[in-house]
């Protein structure tokens, strides 16, 4: 195989510069018609790094844009509510509700998280009569959120069963058959504001480093903040910026997946912080997860159910850092080792990085 490049761009952050890793961009519309040479390139994505963008530009992929850019609107509009309002059913379960911000862990040391997170499960938009903030439930509400639900559905889907194709996966052996949509699963959409320094204090920052519980994460933002540490041959490289790509979204691998293909695929470690501390920072995840009693062995070698990994790490996110410290490493970073520490982030941040992307001499 080639030799893997240095990285040729640069941003300047926090007094220094910091790669933007360059990845695979992928082609929805290309893998809909399980082309030979995109599956490929999807599962050395996989297999090499964890992630990819996934290139939505074509017919197939645009309605998907229309309801990122939807949801967007309905996040504005909810996050502007008063926290009576947003939280007016609470956390009703992991997956589903209304997380205010500081309820897990932050990026930097000692802090607590710097966002607030509406979660809608796939289960729960198909109900009767959705748990969903009265804020947000209005029939046309209703509409874009299954929009959502559904367009990240089957191109997650699609996606699964490229590379069943892709490792020449047989029958009930394929990765469909675990993500079956009839059977409960935690899989959900999680809408994440991100607020801006002034409003959180030094106290409430990013979202701390974790590998996600997840078989494959679907991500939209249009702002910067995301950073991945790209697999290396002693572990995991430094941490880098992932850039927003217009027309894009960004796909990662979850330590689910990871379990399921034997530990063929890497799961994608990364973070958000302040790029820009004074901006509200607005993200869309999707998060596909496999049946609740879907068998793995974890990378501790352990069996385990997708519900009970759910479950176990979920708690990890949520617990005291003390606690998370002593949680074995192998919970929030799902076995994946990494090539040194990460650099300290500064809680208190009170220059702009808003800065031009450079590439190096
Ligand atoms: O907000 C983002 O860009 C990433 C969020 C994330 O990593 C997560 O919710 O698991
Ligand atoms: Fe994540």
């Amino acid at each position: 195989m080639a030799p893997q490049l240095d990285p040729p761009q640069t941003v300047d952050w926090m007094g220094k510069k910091v790669p933007v890793w360059g990845m695979q961009t992928i082609d929805y519309g290309r893998l809909l018609s399980h082309d030979p040479s995109e599956i490929d390139k999807l599962v050395s994505a996989c297999t090499d790094e964890g992630y990819f963008y996934l290139n939505l530009q074509g017919i197939d992929g645009r309605r998907m844009l229309a309801d990122q850019q939807e949801t967007l609107r309905l996040m504005e509009r909810f996050f502007a509510e008063p926290i009576e309002a947003k939280n007016e059913f609470g956390l009703i379960s992991s997956h589903l509700g209304y997380e205010p911000v500081g309820s897990r862990t932050g990026v930097a040391a000692g802090t607590k998280d710097g966002y607030e997170m509406l979660k809608v499960s796939r289960d729960e938009i198909q109900r009767d009569s959705p748990k969903i903030p009265a804020a947000v439930k209005a029939s046309g509400d209703l509409r874009i959120l299954e929009n959502t639900i559904g367009s990240c559905n089957t191109i997650t889907k699609v996606m699964l069963s490229c590379l069943s194709d892709g490792l020449f996966l047989q029958g009930a052996g394929r990765f469909e058959n675990q993500h079956r949509n009839e059977r409960p699963s935690t899989t959900t959409l999680s809408m994440m504001h991100y607020l801006p320094h002034e409003e959180t204090g030094p106290e409430r920052i990013g979202h701390q480093k974790h590998t996600d519980i997840s078989t494959l994460t679907l991500l939209f933002s249009e702002q910067w903040g995301l950073q991945v540490r790209p697999p290396g041959t002693c572990g995991a490289r430094e941490m880098g910026f992932v850039a927003p790509k217009p027309g894009c979204a960004f796909v990662h691998v979850g330590d689910s997946l990871r379990f399921a293909s034997g530990m063929k695929f890497q799961s994608c470690i990364h973070r958000v912080v302040p790029f820009d501390p004074t901006e509200h920072r607005y993200s869309i995840a999707y998060f596909l997860r496999a049946e609740d009693d879907t068998m793995f062995i974890d990378s501790e070698g352990r069996a385990i159910t997708a519900g009970q990994w759910h479950d176990q790490k979920f708690k990890a996110f949520t617990d005291p850092e003390m606690w998370q410290a002593m949680a074995p490493k192998s919970m929030i970073l799902g076995g994946m080792k990494e090539d040194g520490e990460d650099e300290p982030i500064k809680p208190l941040m009170e220059t702009t990085a808003k800065t031009a992307v450079s590439t190096q001499a």
